[in-house]
Parts: structure tokens; C-alpha cells; sequence
């Protein structure tokens, strides 16, 4: 089994024990309820090159990455440090999320937020919104064509953004075909782990202008957002980066002050 097969097995488990405790018609019914979305496209298209920054606190490649033991804290200081959106992982078992991360993000932030899992059942993407995230993302490898396109039309009907996640040209036609509008090109492969940078230098030309493009993972430094930013990114997602640091705050300060510096290289559209 692939690392990721693996922790898509793990999520449906998971998935299967809170589908028992809180069924899907009663899900519907709370999330239904729940404070409108914001508008993550807004957020996103304001100038300079965004930051998503993510409260992460380990990885399958890494173990143990940060303690967390306040993440509304943290995600006060990525609001008030200048992030776009921020991501919450909520996945348990190799990453150290929940959903209570997700609540306790929520009730300390005005700023949009993601909710980073694997997503494979509409249970999860109502869940998302019970729990307040406005963006969900969405992994292309993680997923058949047709739930792809099933779950994005299911997010943006919950006036939900999708971030589609790809890191291949393969997968970046599923996205596009699937209506794709914020497309996440994944430098660490999900099956070897390994990063590579260039997989968005490689990607990204393919892309049309109008979709807004995230470069996600390996960014350590504001020489790295430079170069994403340099190969036609909109956006960086940072989690390793951000919360291993010792200084997550000034962390983000560093890269968003140089992706607002007028000698960064901006999307031209
Ligand atoms: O910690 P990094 O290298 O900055 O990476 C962040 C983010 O890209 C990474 O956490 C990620 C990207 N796609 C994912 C899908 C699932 C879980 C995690 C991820």
C-alpha cells in the first residue's frame, strides 16, 4: 500500500465512527445552520503573493514537527502576521489534527480557513462547514474522476472554494476537466514523500491564467517564495517552514513582507 492509500484507509475508519455518532442527515441539517462562508477568492486575490499558513504539528516525512498545544494562539498570530488563509490539518493519525483544531481556529480568526484533510466522502465537506472552514481541499491522486468532480460541486454549493491538489500534468487535467478554479500544485510527492521543487516550474505554465495557482510545501524561506512566485505562483502554502521554526510569526512576517516587496515577480493576468 502507498503512504497515501495508507492514510486514506485510516481516514475512512475514522470517518465510518463519526458517521455512527452523528448521521449524515443530521450533519446536513447542523452545517446548514452554521455562519455563512467567507469569500476565500477575495482573500486570495488581494496584491502581493499570498501566504496560507498552516497549523501542522507533524507529518508522515517528518514525525513530529511542532508542539501545538494552542493552535488558536498560533492562528492569531498567522492572522495578525498576515496570512491569506489559513490551513488547518485535521487529520489524526499521521498528521496530529482534528476537528477541535478547526473549531478552536475558527472561534480565534476572522480570515478565511481551509480545512486540510483527505477528503473522499460529501460527510467530510459538510463536516468542513459544520466546523467553519470556507475552503476545503481536495486531493486529485487521493480521488476517482467522478467523486472529484461530485465533491467540487459539492463544496462550491455550500458557497464553499475548493483548492484541488495535483502534482502532475495527468492530474492537472482532472482538475482543470473537474472545473477547478484554485488548483494547489503539491511539491511533495504523496507517495515517496519526497519534495521537488521544480514539479510547479514544470506545472504551472500548463495552467491557464485564470486559475489562481499555489505552490504547496518546501517553502523554508523568502528565496523560495521569490522562485515559486518567479515560476507564476499566486500563492505559497507553508506548514514545516512556519510552525518549525521556533518564531512561526516572524516567520510569516519574513514571507509576506517579501511577497508584498515591489521586486517580487507578480502573476501576470
Ligand atoms: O510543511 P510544508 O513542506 O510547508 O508543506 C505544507 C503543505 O503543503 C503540506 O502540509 C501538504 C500539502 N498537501 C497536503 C495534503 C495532505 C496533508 C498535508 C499536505
Amino acid at each position: 500500500m502507498s503512504v497515501l492509500e495508507d492514510i486514506v484507509a485510516g481516514v475512512r475508519e475514522d470517518l465510518a465512527v463519526r458517521e455512527s455518532a452523528l448521521p449524515f442527515d443530521e450533519l446536513k441539517i447542523r452545517a446548514a445552520a452554521a455562519p455563512a462562508p467567507r469569500d476565500v477568492m477575495a482573500a486570495l486575490r488581494e496584491s502581493g503573493i499570498g501566504v496560507i499558513a498552516e497549523v501542522k504539528r507533524r507529518s508522515p516525512s517528518k514525525g513530529a514537527l511542532a508542539d501545538i498545544p494552542d493552535p488558536a494562539a498560533l492562528a492569531k498570530d498567522y492572522e495578525d502576521g498576515g496570512a491569506r488563509v489559513i490551513s488547518v490539518l485535521t487529520e489524526q493519525r499521521r498528521f496530529g489534527g482534528s476537528l477541535a483544531d478547526l473549531d478552536a481556529v475558527r472561534a480565534a480568526v476572522d480570515i478565511p480557513i481551509l480545512r486540510k484533510d483527505f477528503i473522499v466522502s460529501p460527510y467530510q465537506v459538510h463536516e468542513a462547514r459544520l466546523h467553519g472552514a470556507d475552503m476545503v481541499l481536495l486531493i486529485v491522486a487521493a480521488l476517482e474522476q467522478n467523486a472529484l468532480v461530485a465533491l467540487l460541486d459539492r463544496v462550491e454549493s455550500l458557497g464553499m472554494t475548493a483548492l484541488v491538489e495535483i502534482h502532475n500534468a495527468e492530474e492537472a487535467d482532472k482538475a482543470l476537466e473537474a472545473g477547478a478554479k484554485v488548483i494547489g500544485v503539491n511539491a511533495r510527492n504523496l507517495h515517496t514523500l519526497e519534495v521537488d521543487r521544480d514539479v510547479f516550474s514544470r506545472l504551472a505554465p500548463g495552467l491557464p491564467m485564470d486559475v489562481y495557482k499555489v505552490a504547496e510545501s518546501g517553502v523554508r524561506g523568502p528565496g523560495d517564495l521569490m522562485s515559486y512566485a518567479g515560476h507564476g505562483a499566486d500563492a505559497v502554502l507553508v506548514g514545516e517552514g512556519l510552525v518549525a521554526s521556533g518564531d512561526p510569526k516572524g516567520a510569516l512576517v519574513k514571507l509576506v513582507t517579501a511577497g508584498s516587496h515591489p521586486a517580487c515577480p507578480r502573476p501576470s493576468r
